[in-house]
């Protein structure tokens, strides 16, 4: 588990004094995938470093496993270092060494035997898909080939917590999300705590259990991916939540024509498990009335999809006021945009 409690970083120049993180209190449970999402300069590269004890925070601390990393120093920083790995955006390869010794190195060290450190990149050149191009040279390999080799190195010496400094934005979007599969897997597979940084919301999306938004050095909105999308409260985060451009199709839905039928529009509003009920049809059954789908749209999670449905019915009141109750039971959000 990582806790950060009141944290801020403060660069103080002699002249000028920046707040790059301003009180950050962030929990990220054991095993999960941990978004921190924020435009440029919002603060998140000093957030990950102090994560990882390259810099020291002006006030709080940072908890890891029970360990202060912020107070850590010379022997007990490195060996608590040696724990949290880190992928970056642009590799950090070392073009002069091939595929099986960028990721040895690390093990070499840290001082593990040399029979140990040929299994174990063995076993990592499998892991992260690159078989067959142990011997190749960075230079050799697409994009997606380096931050394979980048994620199979953090992973050498089993560390508790995996960084991930904007992992995927040098990446074209389909090699995106084969390395954004391949954290998941890594995540599901051994339980490992990933945090990753990014300005790209898709990347919350696919791969994110949780999600802290920042903006000037503070974090303006926390919570489960599924809560964020379906309920951005911030305006940042309603930005965010529109670059995900199956949602975006929100603007697209038409409000003159609701206002132009006659009856009832409602929106429904579905996270989880709900989505998989036949709520429509089974509405229609019940109430003998016939609701018409204007306008639809789904977005798919790590935990599940979420979506939206706005349709139109011709209803009393009290069939309106069962309609909603029913709903509600279903866990379904309905709100009506029209009535009458
Ligand atoms: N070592 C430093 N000395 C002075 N100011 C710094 C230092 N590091 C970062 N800053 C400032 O702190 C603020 C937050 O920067 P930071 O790099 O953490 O943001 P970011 O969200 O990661 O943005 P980017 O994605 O562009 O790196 C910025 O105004 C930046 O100029």
């Amino acid at each position: 588990m990582i806790v950060l409690r009141n944290i801020s970083k403060i660069f103080d120049n002699g002249k000028v004094a920046l707040t790059a993180v301003d009180n950050v209190n962030l929990t990220v449970e054991q095993g999960q995938i941990y978004g921190i999402i924020g435009y440029s300069g919002a603060g998140k590269s000093t957030l990950i470093r102090l994560l990882n004890g390259l810099e020291k925070p002006s006030t709080g601390s940072v908890t890891i496993n029970g360990q202060d990393i912020s107070a850590a120093k010379g022997e007990a920083l490195r060996q608590a270092r040696l724990k949290i790995s880190m992928v970056f955006q642009h590799f950090n390869l070392l073009w002069s060494r091939t595929v099986n010794e960028n990721i040895a190195f690390s093990m070499q060290i840290a001082g593990v035997p040399k029979a140990r450190i040929k299994a174990r990149v063995a076993e990592l050149v499998e892991l992260v898909g690159l078989k067959g191009r142990e011997n190749a040279y960075p230079s050799q390999l697409s994009g997606g080939q380096k931050q394979r080799v980048g994620i199979a190195r953090a992973l050498a010496n089993n560390p508790d917590v995996l960084l991930c400094d904007e992992a995927t934005s040098a990446l074209d979007p389909q090699t995106t999300d084969q390395i954004l599969d391949l954290l998941l897997d890594i995540n599901r597979r051994f339980k490992l705590t990933i945090v990753l940084i990014t300005h790209e919301m898709h990347v919350v999306r696919k791969i994110c259990d949780r999600v802290a938004v920042m903006e000037n050095g503070k974090v303006v909105e926390e919570g489960d991916v599924l809560s964020v999308f379906t309920h951005p409260q911030q305006p940042i985060t309603q930005q965010f939540v529109r670059q995900v451009s199956q949602y975006a199709e929100e603007e697209t839905f038409n409000t003159e024509l609701a206002s132009e039928l006659e009856g009832t529009v409602i929106r429904l509003t579905f996270t989880g498990h709900s989505t998989h009920k036949p709520v429509v049809g089974e509405l229609t059954l019940r109430y003998g009335l016939p609701f018409n789908i204007l306008h639809g749209k789904m977005t798919q999670t790590a935990h599940g999809v979420f979506g939206q449905l706005w349709v139109h019915v011709v209803a009393t009141d009290e069939q309106l006021n069962n309609i909603l109750a029913d709903l509600k039971q279903s866990d379904i959000e309905g709100e009506v945009i029209k009535h009458g």
